[in-house]
């Protein structure tokens, strides 16, 4: 992927008033469709997402000012299939740095929803705080009829300054629903409805812009906190994805050229074929290389089989599974913790 450079800190104070009975949040702004700009507005593909500066976006809500004292960093402007790990260590360390100031109640990070749910996992797994994390995106650029992403950064930001929105970790919005980072996924590659997590639920709604949670504070089960504070790369890892008669060779391709670990999208319940499974065996013993088996199916459990490095990635599917593995082997995590981690 490229190496795109990450833009300086550019805060935005409106002349607004400050309203101390409001909460005070920031948005961290990324790029993606809920900033993008298409020659038409009734475009909702084919356009530019990361066009418009995170001014324009809270420029483009004046009721924001309503119900929150807020302001705006860039910290880039892609489409989300360009952030990196040196963008998520940046963003980490902007929200733990925000979010440690006894005066700002909660954050917001603006996100292109290719690759939201992969963002928001890495921010739940590295940001230590009670406060609200709140990821948002939108499905239409920001100059179609009926964009969506307006209401979403609303609701987005009213979230982020509720109190019964604390300790729940972070959080995604799109389309008056809320869910957990740790289990919200893309389902739908147009839809306005395209942010679910099927087997787990949504943690809440909003009504009139007004979150509505339907459980008190909890966080999911499996969820680690790892400290990247100070990190400038994390380790590469790479995911197979599992099919009939699929070419061994992929795998040692990847380890050949970088990754210290894989995460194998397998087939059910993580199944791969014998000729596949031969080579990874092989690349276990020569390079150490630690695998995850995970899903195509996007949903259910994989366990381990108590292979050698194999380890069952359970119901994370493999986006987030590869996030996790990712900071796993960052953190240093032996074999013996890897399979506390996964299972
Ligand atoms: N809806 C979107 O935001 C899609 C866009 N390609 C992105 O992920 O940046």
């Amino acid at each position: 992927a490229p190496t795109l450079p990450i833009l300086p800190h550019h805060l935005i104070a409106r002349d607004t008033p400050f309203n101390s009975s409001l909460p005070n949040i920031t948005i961290f702004a990324t790029g993606g469709t809920i900033a993008g700009s298409a020659a038409s507005n009734t475009a909702t593909t084919g356009y530019t997402a990361g066009a418009l500066g995170v001014d324009i976006l809270i420029e483009a809500v004046p009721e924001l000012w309503n119900i929150s004292n807020v302001k705006g960093v860039q910290v880039a402007n892609v489409d989300s299939g360009a952030i990196t790990p040196e963008i998520l260590l940046n963003l980490t360390s902007m929200i733990q740095e925000a979010l440690d100031d006894p005066y700002c109640q909660g954050a917001v990070v603006t996100h292109g929803t290719d690759t939201l749910e992969e963002s928001a996992f890495f921010l739940d797994l590295t940001i230590k705080t009670d406060k609200p994390v709140v990821v948002v995106g939108a499905m239409r650029p920001a100059t179609a009829i009926s964009a969506d992403g307006p209401m979403n950064l609303l609701e987005a930001v009213t979230l982020a300054g509720s109190p019964e929105a604390r300790g729940r970790g972070t959080m995604v919005v799109l389309n008056d629903r809320i869910g957990s980072a740790f289990y919200m996924t893309k389902t739908h590659s147009n839809a306005l409805d395209t942010f679910k997590a099927s087997e787990q639920g949504y943690l809440g709604f909003f009504l009139d812009t007004k979150p509505l949670f339907y459980y008190h504070p909890v966080l999911a089960i499996g969820r680690e906190y790892f400290n990247v504070s100070g990190a400038t790369e994390l380790p590469e890892v790479d995911i197979l994805f599992g099919h009939q008669v699929l070419n061994p060779k992929l795998a040692r391709s990847a380890v050949e050229s970088g990754a210290k670990g894989l995460v194998l999208a397998g087939m059910g319940a993580g199944g791969w074929t014998s000729a596949g499974t031969n080579e990874i065996e092989d690349l276990v013993k020569e390079y150490g290389t630690q695998v995850v088996v995970s899903s195509r199916t996007m949903g259910g459990f994989v366990q381990t089989d108590g292979s050698e490095n194999m380890y069952g990635g359970q119901d994370l599917n493999p986006q987030k599974a590869r996030i996790m593995l990712q900071l796993a082997l960052y953190a240093g995590y032996s074999s013996k913790q890897l399979v506390t981690l996964f299972g």
